[in-house]
């Protein structure tokens, strides 16, 4: 079970007020595309629902529990925004920054050699990257980066996905390949998705739900009421900000 509950929360840099009084709840199995113009609060919201930064005022649960507890359990993986450019010098092969993400999972101390290298291996399998287990990850393009950054968070076993922009900077075909993986995650292995994205019609296109955050929520529901009532506004989604 892992639904995400926010409730009346709120965030402020400083005096910067980012979030403002949001609730919802993203219920297991959905998969989310949180859109916004610049600025909104959109990858503050995915920081805080990762457990990353605590709201300055109100509630978060995942499956029913205190966020912190949900950490804990190795319930929740993050794949930040341009996680893939910051590894650009990083001296490690794709297998070892998949087998990396092992060391976020609960059982994590449990686990021998060979338990590591059987789900490592799954996990790049599963996301098309196991033809370039032995390259350095720095030398990958954007789109295979990115697919490795998602191997990794996968290989703790998470039921709770959030992505920051996963297709930013990636061609069309590439971020095509990244969203149908995500919906097949989302799909044949029922992990709940909440992804920011700045490209709506793709994001909805895939999203069951999708969540419109400008500071606060302008928006929560389904893909197709978001077709149909927002269709004529959605430019608007990238210019209202401030
Ligand atoms: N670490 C930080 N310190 C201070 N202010 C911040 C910090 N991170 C974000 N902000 C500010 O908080 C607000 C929300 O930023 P956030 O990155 O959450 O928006 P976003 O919707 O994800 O934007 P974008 O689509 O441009 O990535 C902005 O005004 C931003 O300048």
């Amino acid at each position: 079970m892992c639904e995400v509950k926010l409730s009346e929360i709120h965030f402020s840099y400083n005096t910067n007020v980012a979030i403002d009084n949001i609730s919802l709840t993203i219920s297991q199995g959905d998969f989310v595309a949180v859109v916004g113009p610049n600025g909104a609060g959109k990858s503050t919201m995915l920081k805080i629902i990762a457990g990353l930064i605590k709201p300055t005022r109100g509630q978060v649960q995942i499956g029913g529990k205190d966020i912190f507890a949900a950490k804990e359990h190795g319930l929740i993986g993050y794949v930040p925004q341009n996680y893939g450019k910051n590894a650009q010098g990083f001296p490690a092969t794709v297998k070892e920054v998949v087998a990396l993400g092992l060391t976020l999972g609960v059982a994590a101390a449990k686990r021998n050699h060979q338990a590591v290298s059987h789900i490592t291996n799954h996990m790049m399998e599963l996301v098309g990257v196991d033809q370039l287990r032995d390259r350095r990850i720095g030398e990958l393009s954007g789109g295979q980066q990115q697919r490795v950054m998602v191997a990794m968070a996968l290989a703790a076993n998470p039921q709770l996905l959030l992505l920051d922009e996963p297709t930013s900077g990636i061609d069309y075909d590439a971020s095509a390949r990244i969203y149908e993986l995500l919906g097949t995650l989302n799909k044949n292995l029922g992990i709940t998705i909440v992804m920011v994205s700045h490209d709506i019609e793709k994001a909805v296109s895939w999203a069951n739900k999708v969540a419109c955050i400008n500071r606060k929520l302008c928006f929560f529901g389904s893909s197709k009421e978001f077709d149909d009532t927002h269709a004529q506004a959605r430019h608007l989604w990238y210019y209202t900000g401030q």
